[in-house]
Formats: C-alpha cells, structure tokens, sequence
C-alpha cells in the first residue's frame, strides 16, 4: 500500500496487544514510516518502544486513521479517549470482536466513519484475510482506506451486511486457533503412534502449512484434494471414516464450535 495519504496526518492505534501487534508489524514490514503511528496502550512492551513509534502523549487531532484493537471488555473504557477525533475527519477502524458499528456512534457521534474489521493473526505475516463493513458515514472512500491499509497484512473482503459479522468472526477471526490446535493434536497422535514429540510437530506442522498452501494454490477444490490424497481401501480413507463421521467427526464438531464462536460474538455486542 502507499501509506503518504496516512503519513500526512497520522495513524493512531488504541490497544497493542496480539491483533494491534501484529497488525502494526504487518503494516511497518510493509514500509510505514513508524513516526506517523501513535499508539496508545498502558504497558508499552519493549519490542514496541523498538519499532519507533510514539507511544502515548496527547491524540493528534487529525489523524487520518483511528484502529481500535481494544478486548471488546476494555471497550467502554478504552474509546472515550478518543472521542476528539469522532465527528468526521478521522475513519475509525475496529477490529473488535462483537462491538457493533452503533456503539462507536453513540461514543464517537453519529457523522462519524467507522468501519468494522474482523482480521487474523496471519496479518503479522502478510498472510491475513479481513472482512470489513462500514457504517452509513462510511463513504466509498472510507472505505477503500481501510481496505488498503488491511490489505497491507492479507486480503480483505467487503461485507453485504453487519449482521455477517459474527459468523465471520468465528470462521477466519478465531479460525487460526483451530488449526493451531489441529497441528497441537495431530502432533499428539504422532507422538501416541511413537514418534518423538520433536518429529511429530514437524511432521504436523509442516503438513498443515503444505496442505494450507496447495488449498490456496490448486485449481482443485479443497474436497478434490482429499480425495487426491485418498486411496480407496488406504490408510487416510481409514482416518477420514473416523474425521467425516457427521456427529462425532469434524463435521459436527466445527458446526458446534463455529456456532459457539458466533454465538460468543453476539453476547458480546449486547
Ligand atoms: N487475537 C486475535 O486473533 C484477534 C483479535 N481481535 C480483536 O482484537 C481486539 C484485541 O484482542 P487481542 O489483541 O487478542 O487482545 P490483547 O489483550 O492481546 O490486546 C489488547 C490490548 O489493549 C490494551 N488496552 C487495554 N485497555 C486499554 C485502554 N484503556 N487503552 C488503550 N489500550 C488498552 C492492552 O494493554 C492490550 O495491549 C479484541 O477486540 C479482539 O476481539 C480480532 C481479530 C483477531
Ligand atoms: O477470541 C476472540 O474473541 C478474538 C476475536 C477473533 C479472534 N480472537
């Protein structure tokens, strides 16, 4: 992205935990100038006083962009502060979970841009995906800001509605999580077949990133690449009938984790 337009007049980012985090290392890695950032967060960790970014001091107050990367918990405490930027002249950017777009109206006043972003931590390698939806002040242009700047750290897609939020959020905003722990367990069930746990995680881990980047890469449907993979009366059609039972198998238990997720996302809006 060419950030000039953001650099002019400043990039403020509330909250540098794990998402900020790797959201500024996305955006810096990708050329932004650390002296155009603010970030306002209680307990600067070392590696971000290293980056050169300015931490804390008075809002600039007309910062191009505002990025809210605050738990939705921290939320009614943490957005206050940047009430002066609200009104108008400043896009707001969150990426909290759950937080709808009326919320930050009632803080930050209604003819302010505010845009929901639902990033993964991929985006600390470039390799994250973003879906976004803006508010009715939101204008096209508002619009296309964020996705540049998201799109410094991944892929953004644009939303039809808010209401796609939450299920989004529980599929690529939590999805990480997930394939974390299925490189966890399959290393695990390596290690039960008796291979040394050091073995097991590369071989897990290595699958995992492989089959991930052919599923990006191959013409082929993820559903061909399995059965690319699946000899009949062969040893991964012996795993897959225990994988693809509906109840017991994946199929049943990422519907109930999605649902969890999405429905985790929902109480948190109220
Ligand atoms: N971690 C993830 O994979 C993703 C997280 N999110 C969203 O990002 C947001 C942050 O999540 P994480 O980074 O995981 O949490 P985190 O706890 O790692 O980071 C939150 C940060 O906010 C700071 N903070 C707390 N109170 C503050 C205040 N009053 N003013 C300024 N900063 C304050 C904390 O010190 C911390 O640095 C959440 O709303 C979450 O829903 C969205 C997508 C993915
Ligand atoms: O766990 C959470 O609530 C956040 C939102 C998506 C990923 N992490």
């Amino acid at each position: 992205m060419d950030f000039k337009a953001i650099e002019a007049r400043g990039l403020v980012l509330l909250g540098h935990g794990k998402m900020g985090g790797a959201l500024l290392s996305g955006w810096l890695r990708q050329g932004l100038n650390p002296q155009a950032v603010q970030v306002i967060t209680p307990h600067p960790s070392e590696a971000l006083k290293a980056t050169g970014v300015r931490i804390g001091g008075p809002v600039p107050s007309d910062a191009a962009v505002a990025v809210v990367a605050v738990k939705p918990q921290k939320m009614a405490g943490a957005l206050p502060q940047l009430a002066p930027l609200g009104g108008g002249r400043t896009l707001f950017v969150s990426v909290a979970a759950g937080i709808r777009l009326a919320a930050y109206e009632a803080v930050l006043g209604a003819g302010t841009p505010v845009v929901r972003a639902m990033p993964n931590t991929p985006a600390a390698i470039g390799q994250g995906i973003t879906p976004i939806i803006g508010n009715a002040s939101a204008s096209e242009a508002d619009l296309t800001l964020a996705e540049g700047l998201l799109s410094a750290v991944g892929q953004v897609v644009r939303l039809d509605a808010e209401s796609q939020m939450d299920a989004v959020t529980a599929v690529s905003g939590s999805g990480p999580a997930y394939v974390f722990h299925l490189i966890e367990t399959l290393a695990a069930a390596g290690v039960a077949e008796g291979l040394s746990p050091e073995l097991a995680l590369t071989l897990a881990r290595a699958t995992v990133a492989g089959a991930g980047a052919l599923a990006m890469q191959s013409p082929d449907d993820p559903a061909q690449l399995r059965i690319n993979v699946t000899s009949p009366g062969g040893t991964t059609a012996a795993a897959l009938a225990v994988l693809m039972e509906a109840e017991t198998g994946f199929p049943g238990l990422l519907n109930r984790a999605v649902h969890a997720a999405a429905e985790r996302g929902r109480e948190l809006g109220k």
